[in-house]
């Protein structure tokens, strides 16, 4: 009886889904569990029960309360364990999730760091090509710059070719022209020689006393000669005679065969045949009746130095008054506002240099080799060249 009491708690405590208080008093199973009244159970007063089957009842209900107990903290434990079981579950779903969050945020991270890298490369080549395209760009507008300089140059070198042509084709004219008047000039000469002045068209000159000193003054156009020699004549009592001012005087005397001849002549920077120069000095010579004579830029060219050495007299020295051509281009400009001078201006001035150059200056080189040339240097106030043309004086005339 305890057995078949007892049992089916024993089988309801071990599955508690078969315990059904419908067996149970409910004041029974409240009095001796403690266990809250089960709600379907009847209400109302206790019915009469006596006391052996109170006792049976209360034993059981005791072995109940204790089956129940047993089943409870079995229950408990299970729970305890199922709930430790579920903690752990947790746990390791937990860590399961962590572990899956870590993995797909390292997986995240990877992705980042790949499209970051994928960014890095796509901008490299962005820069790279943005970079090669300003090199082109560079590299082209340099290419330009070359062509464009290499055209410029080649302009240039067109103009400069041109310009060469146009000076040298300026020059065959203006020498083309310079030979035609001298050509001309030339054929006026002869043509004129017979009518020169008996003594000149031969040259057969009368002699000259011989004590006779001729100094030759020379030096380029506008180089300070003539104001030289004024002062030389004032203080040694020279006579002065300037071929340029004897042919300038025959050329404006009335009457004269020579006048167009010389203009032409003179204009032209060129030296007038020396018939006629050495003529009108030989006469001036022995007009003056002097002894001592400074021949004013005179021989100017070979044939005159020699025929009139040979004819007339021979020179003692060369006073050569050096000075640079744009210092005498200067002097001759200034002195042409006022000079009246067919021959002082710019075009005459340069035809005179020329000439000078390619004629007179071989004559200063035929006297200084034979050592009868003194130079002075003209780039001083006309004070200091007299100064130093005076000691070449003192010591080679007195
Ligand atoms: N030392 C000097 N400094 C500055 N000017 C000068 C000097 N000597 C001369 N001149 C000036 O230079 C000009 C040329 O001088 P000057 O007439 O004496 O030269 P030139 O050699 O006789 O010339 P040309 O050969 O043409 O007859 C004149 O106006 C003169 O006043
Ligand atoms: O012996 C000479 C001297 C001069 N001339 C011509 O006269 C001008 C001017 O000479 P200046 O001495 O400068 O006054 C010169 O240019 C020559 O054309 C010459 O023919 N022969």
């Amino acid at each position: 009886m305890w057995r078949s009491l007892i049992r089916p708690s024993c089988r309801r405590a071990r599955n508690p889904s078969l315990i059904s208080t419908r067996t149970l008093a409910p004041q029974v199973c409240h009095a001796s569990t403690s266990l809250p009244a089960h709600p379907d159970a009847p209400k109302g007063p206790h019915p009469k029960i006596s006391g052996p089957a109170l006792l049976i009842v209360a034993l059981t209900g005791v072995g109940v309360a204790a089956t129940w107990k047993t089943h409870v903290e079995q229950r408990q434990r299970e729970e305890h364990q199922a709930l430790q079981a579920a903690e752990e579950a947790a746990k390791k779903a937990a860590e399961k999730v962590a572990q899956v969050a870590k993995e797909e945020q390292s997986k995240l991270a990877q992705k980042a760091k790949e499209a970051k890298a994928k960014v890095i490369q796509a901008t490299e080549k962005v820069v790279q090509s943005t970079q090669k395209a300003a090199q082109q760009a560079v590299e082209k507008t340099r290419e330009e710059v070359v062509h464009v300089k290499e055209t410029v140059v080649h302009k240039a070198q067109q103009a400069t070719e041109a310009t060469g042509k146009a000076v040298q084709k300026a020059k065959e004219q203006v020498s083309d022209a310079v030979k035609k008047v001298t050509h001309k000039a030339e054929a006026v000469v002869p043509a004129a020689a017979h009518k020169l002045p008996s003594a000149a068209a031969s040259l057969s000159l009368s002699p000259l006393p011989d004590d006779t000193t001729v100094v030759f003054v020379l030096g380029g156009p506008g180089a300070g000669k003539g104001t030289q020699c004024a002062n030389l004549v004032r203080d040694y009592g020279f006579v002065h005679l300037s071929a340029g001012d004897l042919l300038r005087a025959e050329q404006n005397r009335s009457g004269s065969e020579y006048g167009e001849l010389i203009n032409s002549y003179i204009k032209e920077g060129q030296i007038v045949p020396m018939e006629i120069t050495i003529a009108l000095l030989h006469k001036a010579m022995k007009e003056a009746h002097s002894s001592r004579f400074l021949v004013d830029g005179f021989p100017r060219k070979m044939d005159q130095a020699l025929k009139f050495e040979e004819e007339v007299c021979e020179g003692k020295f060369i006073l050569y008054f050096e000075c640079p051509e744009e210092e005498m281009l200067k002097r001759l400009l200034k002195r042409g506002e006022t000079s009246g001078r067919v021959d002082d201006n710019i075009e005459s001035i340069k035809k005179r240099f020329q000439t000078f150059k390619d004629t007179s200056f071989p004559v200063i080189e035929h006297y200084e080799a034979k050592g009868k040339v003194k130079t002075v240097s003209c780039l001083k106030s006309v004070e200091d060249v007299y100064a130093d043309t005076k000691k070449v004086i003192d010591e080679l005339v007195g």
